[in-house]
């Protein structure tokens, strides 16, 4: 069975790290450890033992100095090189077979460089086509009491469900500090939201115009919500660590009975669109080196296939070699004038450039046709 995949994600300081260490001791506990996975490159120490950590292939500080970056452009760019290496990543965890139950991952805080960066988007891609992929959003509970602010996070929350089209835990951290009762009900009824609203309206000092707003927009996420699954968790104290895991198995069978075909969809559609463009970059192609449409180059191609396979021909052993050697050469054109040679080459030189551009023309075109 493949392994569930959790990728944390979370605001800077909402407790990711934390979380991650305490999600791997309970599975620890449970005699599953997880094989962990830090994709973080800035972070100075981990308190759990990553079998995989990003830090090991780049090193943070160099890419600021060698690429001249400031704090975010070096975790881009430490994620762009560590998702060229994202196959080899995938390969070590498949090989470990049924001996593991979950990866876990987590994420620099910065979170607009994992989400809205290409390489965030490859690696996501990466687990998510090989294994059934959750996000677990962590929320700092405390510093998540008031309808605005809470607001702000869930858009957050929303923006990324809708970047990485995969189930969603919100987990809400911190709960020895604030018991996160109250966001479960402004998110299951509407109205006790918006009495909330009403009551923070001068703590927020929000203009009409911003709750108004914030009231439609209430209105859209109930349909967000929806699609959630919630959870309070204190990574300090491991409350609410079995209900999340419980949460992972719930989103682990949404993923496979909705996302992956969802998923295969996309990529199938995908595929289909770049096939699309290959071919008309090879009209395109074919049109700028003035190869005629109907020539049927692909067909050209197979009439005189390659018994070589591009093999190298090597001269058999008793083939005796012959060579021009540069006297004879002398001696066959020793009449001519300079004027002569030089007009004879430019003539040979033409007719060759002509022949040589429409077969090179046909035989890449022939290469592309089949490496499609
Ligand atoms: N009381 C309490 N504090 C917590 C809990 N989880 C994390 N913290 C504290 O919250 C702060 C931030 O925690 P981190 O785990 O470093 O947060 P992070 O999201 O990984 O931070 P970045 O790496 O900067 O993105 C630390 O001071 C933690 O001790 C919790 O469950 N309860």
């Amino acid at each position: 069975m493949a392994p569930s995949t959790v990728i944390c994600i979370g605001m800077a300081g909402s407790g990711k790290t934390t979380f991650m260490q305490r999600l791997n001791s309970h599975l620890h506990s449970k005699k599953t450890p997880p094989y962990v996975i830090n994709l973080d490159p800035a972070v100075l120490k981990i308190p759990f033992g990553a079998n995989i950590d990003i830090r090991d292939s780049v090193k943070y500080k160099q890419v600021i100095e060698q690429y001249n970056l400031g704090p975010n452009g070096a975790i881009v760019t430490s994620l762009n090189l560590f998702s060229t290496k994202i196959d080899q990543v995938i390969k070590l965890i498949e090989k470990k077979g049924d001996s593991v139950n979950n990866v876990i991952i987590d994420t620099p805080g910065q979170i607009e460089c994992f989400i809205w960066s290409a390489s965030g988007a490859i690696i996501t891609e990466a687990f998510a086509s090989t294994f059934p992929t959750v996000v677990a959003y962590i929320v700092d509970t405390p510093r998540n009491t008031s309808p605005a602010t809470f607001m702000s996070n869930m858009l957050y929350a929303c923006s990324i469900l809708y970047k990485t089209k995969l189930p969603m835990i919100v987990v809400f951290n911190k709960t020895d500090v604030t018991d996160c009762q109250f966001a479960k009900d402004w998110m299951s009824d509407f109205e006790v939201f918006q009495q909330a609203l009403k009551d923070h309206e001068n703590e927020d000092e929000g203009s009409g115009y911003m709750n108004s707003l914030i009231n439609s927009m209430s209105l859209m996420l109930e349909e967000f919500y929806s699609q959630l699954d919630v959870v309070g968790v204190s990574s300090y104290t491991g409350d609410g660590f079995d209900e999340f895991m419980q949460a992972v198995d719930n989103k682990v069978d949404e993923y496979n009975e909705f996302y992956k075909a969802e998923r295969e969809r996309i990529l199938a559609k995908k595929a289909e669109d770049e096939q699309k463009r290959k071919a008309s970059s090879l009209n395109k192609l074919m049109k700028d080196m003035k190869i005629d449409g109907d020539t049927d180059v692909l067909s050209d191609y197979e009439d005189e296939p390659d018994e070589n396979q591009g093999e190298v021909l090597r001269d058999e052993d008793d083939v005796e070699r012959e060579y021009t050697f540069p006297e004879d050469r002398n001696s066959e054109v020793n009449e001519q004038t300079d004027a002569d040679l030089q007009a004879r080459y430019q003539a040979a030189f033409e007719s060759t450039a002509k022949t040589a551009s429409s077969k090179t023309a046909e035989s890449i075109a022939a290469y592309i046709n089949q490496s499609q």
